[in-house]
């Protein structure tokens, strides 16, 4: 890893002369005074990377539309880097140039960087909105860094007021009807099959499971729920990441980044 060829070298550092463009939005992509999302989405992106994020570590990367900006980031920025990645983030982190690994030769990670469907203000987050919830849990679960990025629509008080579409719950297939059922009567809502868009029949995870999403009525004791529903047989791993992040980066609509760390018990 440490003896990139001269000519890689120079190409880095052409890459790095051209990131001076301003990270800031451009006024083009401004939206009636008020930045994009995409845009936003950037701009947490590689104020994480640039942050937390230096040569030769191993890195966790995990999946959605946020993180392809922060893996861009990675690739431009950052030399003999090493990354290890979910099933959904392999082509991307290849497409980068960037060194893939694995958690068999690399069990434990410098930093693990994810994006996420909703964060509340204790940096409780649901995850899985795109379908890959467990091996992101298990890839920040090695990491002794866990950061989030984000724009500013998943920036929440209390889970549930920004994502609309419920916890998931990643599920055994045998096992989906009894443990809708289950959730639903312990903590009270409606636990339903996620099923594809572009074909017929449900979604089915990087793990060959299903998900339910489960639609909560009310706020509840997140860290409790969280392990009690992963008791109930059947269940593989929530959407639910408590006490995990250790601190959430938000592109905001104005252009800049705010960041939120865990409350000091
Ligand atoms: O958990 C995830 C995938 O299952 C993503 O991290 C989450 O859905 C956020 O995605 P995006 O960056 O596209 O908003």
């Amino acid at each position: 890893f440490n003896q990139l060829d001269e000519k890689i070298r120079l190409k880095r550092f052409v890459q790095l002369i051209h990131l001076k463009e301003p990270t800031l939005c451009s006024g083009s992509r401004r939206h009636h005074g008020t930045l994009m999302a995409e845009e936003a989405k950037k701009l947490a992106a590689y104020a994480a990377v640039d942050t937390h994020i230096q040569n030769n570590q191993v890195v966790g990367v995990g999946s959605g539309s946020t993180i392809v900006y922060a893996v861009d980031r990675l690739g431009k920025t950052k030399i003999c880097f090493l990354s290890i990645v979910l099933i959904q983030a392999r082509q991307l982190i290849l497409q980068h140039g960037l060194t893939l690994s694995d958690l068999e030769r690399h069990p434990e990670l410098d930093v693990a960087i994810d994006g996420a469907d909703e964060v509340d203000a204790a940096l409780t987050l649901i995850k899985g909105g795109g379908g890959c919830l467990t091996q992101e849990k298990i890839v920040a679960g090695c990491a002794k860094h866990f950061i989030v990025i984000a724009d500013y629509r998943k920036d929440s008080k209390a889970l549930g007021q920004q994502w609309k579409k419920g916890v998931p719950v990643e599920v055994i297939p045998m096992a989906y009807v009894p443990v809708s059922r289950a959730i639903a009567r312990r903590f009270g809502g409606e636990a339903v099959l996620r099923m594809a868009v572009s074909k017929a029949g449900p979604v089915v995870t990087d793990n060959s499971n299903f998900i339910l999403d489960w639609k909560f009525e009310h706020a509840q004791k997140w860290k409790e729920v969280n392990t009690a529903i992963k008791m109930i047989p059947g269940v593989v791993e929530t959407g639910l990441f408590v006490g995990m992040a250790e601190r959430v980066y938000f592109g905001m609509e104005d252009g800049s980044v705010k960041t939120r760390d865990p409350p000091i018990n």
